[in-house]
């Protein structure tokens, strides 16, 4: 992204190298209550029956704990747990030389597997599905092929664009986990046991004020409260309580929702130039002078979540919901025209 400054981006930063907020359980692990006990039965079963998990394919935009959730799983699961990224991986051999190092039952995690090169793809289709590798050796005449047998393995793959990825590759996870943006009272949770961890004294209404303004999202959970830290040593101020969180964060130009300075501009931009809508994501990314890969990973779902935009097959439109929240008048025609909308749809 563009924006180096934009603190609520959900993309990793330095500071989330440190690993010190990162739940180590399934129980520490707050949310996401449906994937985690799914999760908890199935390598129950593989457990009990000695065998590798299927593999997995987490999916969700970015900060939710996909990452997190595939290191829980090799702890539980009591195996190793070996990392590597769709991009990372350059050529076949690299992906070869990963597998062929596994041992039996070992968790494989490949994050952003959607960037995965379609020649290295190819490769891990028979690994998956029969643990087997199928190489060439040579080339010309010369060339022959060679079948190597893999130890049973599980891969483990985050994605934040299920849309991105090959048919043939999905239909090889047999366990999908979907993730989805934290409620206020789960980052509460968060916010609360990062807060124990770093040794901060807050507030009970400075870790809602905090929560409210994560964007649904753990990982700016966890540096909003690294920031008011910052902000209440300064001001040494006793325990953080709503006012002093509320403080820090205007300053940091997050809004009452989470909304940062970028996603208004997203949405005032459409609302000024393009009289909310509809338009397409080519002329807002041009706009906004951002790639279009980081508007539709990690500004759109969180406004399509809270009910800000909507994606329509003519382009992005404004909600009446955020014509309030920027504060402006909704246009005529677009409150009938929503109506009409919504009368089609009955
Ligand atoms: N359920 C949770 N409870 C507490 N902290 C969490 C939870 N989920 C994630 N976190 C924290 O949020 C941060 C981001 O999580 P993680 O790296 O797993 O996200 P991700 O989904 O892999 O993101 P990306 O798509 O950018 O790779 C981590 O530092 C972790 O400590
Ligand atoms: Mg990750």
């Amino acid at each position: 992204m563009n924006s180096p400054d934009r603190l609520i981006t959900p993309d990793k930063r330095g500071e989330d190298a440190d690993n010190s907020l990162r739940p180590q359980t399934l129980d520490d692990f707050v949310g996401q209550a449906a994937a985690r006990a799914n999760l908890k039965i199935f390598i129950e079963a593989a457990k009990g029956r000695g065998e590798a998990l299927d593999h997995v394919l987490f999916v969700g935009p970015p900060g939710l704990g996909k990452t997190t959730m595939a290191q829980i799983m090799a702890r539980e699961l009591g195996v190793n747990f070996r990392s590597t990224s769709g991009p990372v991986i350059a050529k076949a051999g690299d992906l070869a030389a990963l597998l062929t190092n596994l041992e039996e039952r070992d968790v494989l995690f490949i994050d952003e597997i959607h960037r995965l090169n379609p020649a290295v793809e190819e490769i891990l289709y028979p690994a998956m599905e029969d643990y087997q590798l199928d190489l060439i050796i040579g080339e010309g005449p010369a060339a022959r092929s060679v079948k190597i047998d893999l130890a049973k393995f599980t891969l483990v793959a985050a994605t934040t664009r299920l849309g991105l990825l090959t048919n043939p590759l999905r239909d090889r996870f047999g366990i999908p986990v979907r993730l989805n943006f934290y409620t206020v009272e789960e980052l509460e949770l968060i916010v609360r046991r990062g807060a124990r961890i770093l040794g901060m004294p807050l507030a009970d209404d400075g870790a809602v004020e905090i929560a409210r303004r994560a964007r649904g999202t753990p990982r700016i959970a966890g540096r909003l409260l690294r920031r008011v830290r910052d902000f209440a040593s300064v001001a040494d101020s006793g325990p953080v309580d709503r006012r002093i969180a509320d403080e820090a964060l205007s300053r940091l130009e997050v809004d009452a929702l989470g909304l940062d300075s970028l996603d208004r501009r997203y949405l005032s931009m459409i609302a000024m130039n393009f009289g909310g809508g509809p338009v397409g994501i080519e002329t807002i990314a041009a706009g906004l002078s951002e790639p279009r890969d980081a508007i539709e990973d990690i500004i759109e779902p969180y406004l399509i979540q809270q009910g800000f935009i909507q994606r329509t097959p003519r382009g992005r439109v404004l909600t009446a919901n955020a014509w309030k929240h920027l504060g402006l008048d909704i246009p005529r025609d677009l409150a009938i025209q929503q109506i009409n909308l919504f009368q089609e749809e009955d």
